[in-house]
């Protein structure tokens, strides 16, 4: 029986684990969760994630939240297949993908969830987006990636000169953001925006894109 993905595509972390499976090119089947009907704060679904959030992952009897430590499960487990996306021959190219995947969760994640939220979620749930904190986050984001600008001239790709699951992390929240009008945070950095048309290139993203909206224009 194959691995079953509890989510919807247009989950940022849903559409993270999704992006992981299809690099892998791993069989999988995506159960919709009724986010509209709460369905994921029903008993049924609080047993596979307690923190009622999509997605979570069902592989055999192995049930699985948080999208960052499903989509490490999944590289993991199928270290051999298809393309390596955590460099597990290597020990120090290892450890530098552990320490860009952190970076993504820690340093990367809590701006531009932040800035995602304001322009998506907030009109969504009929709220008024708070413009200050649109322009924080900005700024902050805009901080985060002069590291990244600054690391792109050492390497091609975040972890180094090779394609990794840091990189892939950073793909769905990327794309909303650039449905933004802060796609400048971008654009202004030369290397980030070559690495962000580098991996957005991928036949992964292409799968994952056209599913992730929330019917803005
Ligand atoms: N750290 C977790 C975050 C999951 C999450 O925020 N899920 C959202 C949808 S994705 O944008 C969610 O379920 N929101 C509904 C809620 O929080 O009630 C992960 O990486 O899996």
């Amino acid at each position: 029986m194959g691995m079953k993905l509890y989510g919807i595509p247009a989950s940022t972390c849903t559409a993270r684990v999704m992006a992981c499976l299809y690099e892998k090119g791993v069989d999988f089947e995506l159960i919709p969760v009724n986010m509209g009907a709460g369905e994921h704060k029903q008993p049924a679904f609080l047993n596979k994630n307690p923190f009622g959030q999509i997605p979570a992952l069902e592989d055999g009897d192995l049930t699985l939240f948080e999208s960052r430590a499903i989509t490490a499960h999944i590289a993991e487990k199928y270290k051999d297949t298809s393309y390596d996306l955590i460099r597990h021959k290597n020990l120090k190219e290892a450890a530098q993908v552990k320490v860009w995947l952190e970076v993504e969760s820690q340093q990367f994640n809590p701006p531009i969830s932040a800035i995602v939220f304001q322009c998506f979620f907030a009109p969504m749930y009929g709220m008024k987006t708070d413009q200050a904190v649109i322009d924080s986050n900005v700024e902050k984001l805009g901080k985060v990636l002069d590291v990244y600008e600054a690391r792109l001239a050492k390497s091609k790709y975040l972890a180094g000169d090779f394609y990794s699951l840091a990189d892939l992390h950073h793909l769905s929240f990327t794309h909303y953001l650039f449905k933004t009008p802060y796609a400048s945070v971008f654009n202004e950095r030369p290397r980030v925006k070559a690495w962000w048309e580098d991996i957005s290139s991928r036949p992964v993203f292409k799968k994952i894109s056209p599913a992730m909206s929330f019917g803005e224009k």
